[in-house]
């Protein structure tokens, strides 16, 4: 590594990296890349099997408002950044800000990167059964952090076609759902 240039360092931090990869034939090549740094994050699908069903949430998301979405809504699986908190304590949490479910173990899943050509944040997925009944908030996100989130439970064929018919768009929920048929949980 040569250098590191920070860029912004407002809400989070975004650095150009100038330095040398070794390619494949043991030449060196110089590079410059710029990197996004907001830290890892934690997702989670909340799913009950006698009521076939998920708990998504819909908010508005900037990028997507800038980048087609008129509206600007995304229905996404509950998800947060892990700010100093392992990935298990981090999504319970986000779970109970988000959503308002208090729920038991959490299976994980795997942890990927999202767009590794840019943003350096490892994302943590898990999947855990709610109860319907153990819900002692509405969620809607942490106070003071205005993030307006309206929580939706949606029936888990019904969830699979709006993937199909693009009313869901966002990655992880989709590859959350996916996984979920692939094992064959609901
Ligand atoms: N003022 C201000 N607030 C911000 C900014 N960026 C984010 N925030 C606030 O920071 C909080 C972050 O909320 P989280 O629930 O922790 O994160 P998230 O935005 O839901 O992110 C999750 O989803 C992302 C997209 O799929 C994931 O990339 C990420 O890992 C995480 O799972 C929100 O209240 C959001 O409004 C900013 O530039 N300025
Ligand atoms: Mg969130």
């Amino acid at each position: 590594m040569h250098e590191v240039t920070p860029l912004s360092a407002n809400w989070y931090h975004l650095s150009r990296y100038d330095f040398d990869l070794r390619l494949a034939d043991g030449s060196w090549q110089r590079q410059t890349r710029e990197a996004y740094d907001r830290g890892n994050g934690a997702t989670i699908l909340l799913y009950n099997r006698a009521r076939r069903s998920v708990v998504l949430t819909r908010q508005f998301r900037l990028p997507a408002f800038l980048n087609g979405i008129t509206s600007g809504q995304m229905i996404e699986a509950p998800a947060g950044l892990l700010d100093d908190d392992s990935p298990g304590d981090a999504i319970r949490r986000e779970v109970a800000e988000e959503t308002g479910y208090r729920i038991g173990d959490v299976e994980p899943v795997f942890d990927i990167f999202m767009s590794p050509g840019s943003v350096t944040e490892r994302l943590h997925f898990f999947m855990a059964e709610y109860n319907p009944s153990d819900r002692p908030t509405n969620g809607g996100g942490a106070d003071g952090e205005n993030e307006n989130i309206e929580v939706l439970e949606i029936g888990f064929e019904r969830a699979l076609a709006m993937v199909a018919s693009g009313e869901i768009r966002d990655a992880k929920t989709i590859l959350l759902l996916y996984h979920v048929r692939l094992r064959g949980i609901l």
